[in-house]
């Protein structure tokens, strides 16, 4: 029997997510033995450190140490949030694989009575560590206060239960993968919250020539995912931005036709541009590239290095 040994963070959420790939990589591979190898990340040992490495830029922080494992064949494949994966892989690694992505929304999770994004009192105290979502919150309502919070979701769960927040935005999908989709009391729409690109999928790393590897994880690679993604990362990847930067991108498909929406905003919500682009599905590198040259005529670069500068 052939055995595959597909590497993770230890985190509660990944591990849920990556055992939901095994099991349906098992369904399609049932003679192969899948073995799940758990690695420590810098985000994971050093959770202080965050912040800093964001605001350096630094990439990657929750992959170096699963990419290295792949790259010396501790493991074969990787699975990683794909918002959280960088827009290019290192040498001799590559995106093998991009599972049917769940809902890509933000949600709110409120105490009694703040059960809603623009129904919560003045001044009310929102959690969340993405500037991304700060900057949008506070376009959407000036009033609010964004308050930092960080750590996984049981540890941001558990701080709306103390006295510091009214409600907290997370991603759907963490929630839904952990089995608890029953916490979240608000969808929010992405008229108001754009997504993060990528938010909501998965990525399938492998060694780029490991054939037999490669072969295994696309068996559940999703083609309108991958289109849908394409076009978010390239327009992240054209403006130069990386997952730390105020930027949402929301590509859907309707009727054949790729509509992809993309913002940049002022970290302090002052300021957001908004634009589209659409097209052939089969385009969505073009049209996210298209619109992050359209974005950065109207002055994005500008609030995408501010936002780096702090
Ligand atoms: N940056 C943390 C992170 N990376 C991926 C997810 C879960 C959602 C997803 O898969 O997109 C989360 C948590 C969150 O944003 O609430």
């Amino acid at each position: 029997m052939r055995t595959v040994t597909v590497g993770t963070r230890g985190s509660t959420l990944a591990l849920a997510q990556t055992r939901w790939v095994v099991a349906r990589l098992k369904e399609e591979w049932p003679d192969t033995d899948f073995r799940i190898q758990t690695i420590t990340t810098k985000g994971d040992k050093d959770r202080q450190a965050l912040g800093q490495l964001a605001q350096k830029g630094d990439k990657g922080f929750w992959v170096k140490e699963i990419e290295d494992a792949l790259l010396q064949s501790r493991i074969d494949i990787a699975v990683h949030s794909l918002k959280d994966l960088p827009t290019e892989q290192p040498e001799g690694l590559e995106v093998a694989s991009i599972p049917k992505r769940v809902d890509a929304r933000d949600v709110l999770i409120g105490k009694e009575g703040m059960k809603r994004l623009a129904d919560l009192p003045q001044g009310a105290r929102v959690g969340t560590s993405s500037v991304r979502r700060r900057a949008f919150l506070k376009a959407f309502r000036p009033d609010l206060q964004v308050i930092d919070l960080r750590g996984n979701i049981d540890t941001r769960l558990a701080a709306l239960a103390g006295e510091e927040y009214d409600a907290i935005i997370l991603a759907a999908a963490g929630l839904i993968r952990t089995e608890m989709r029953n916490r979240i009391d608000e969808f929010v729409e992405p008229d108001i919250l754009l997504p993060a690109p990528g938010q909501g999928a998965l990525a399938l790393e492998t060694r780029a020539d490991d054939d037999l590897t490669i072969e295994v994880a696309y068996a559940i690679h999703d083609h309108l995912t991958d289109d849908r993604i394409t076009a978010e990362r390239e327009f992240l990847a054209g403006l130069g931005a990386g997952c730390m930067a105020p930027v949402g991108a929301h590509a859907s498909v309707k009727g054949g036709v790729l509509t992809l929406e993309g913002w940049v905003a002022a970290l302090d919500g002052s300021k957001v541009i908004r634009a589209t682009s659409a097209g052939e599905p089969s385009e969505c590198a073009d049209l996210g590239a298209e619109l992050a040259a359209d974005m950065l005529d109207q002055g994005a670069a500008a609030l995408i290095e501010a936002a780096r500068e702090g």
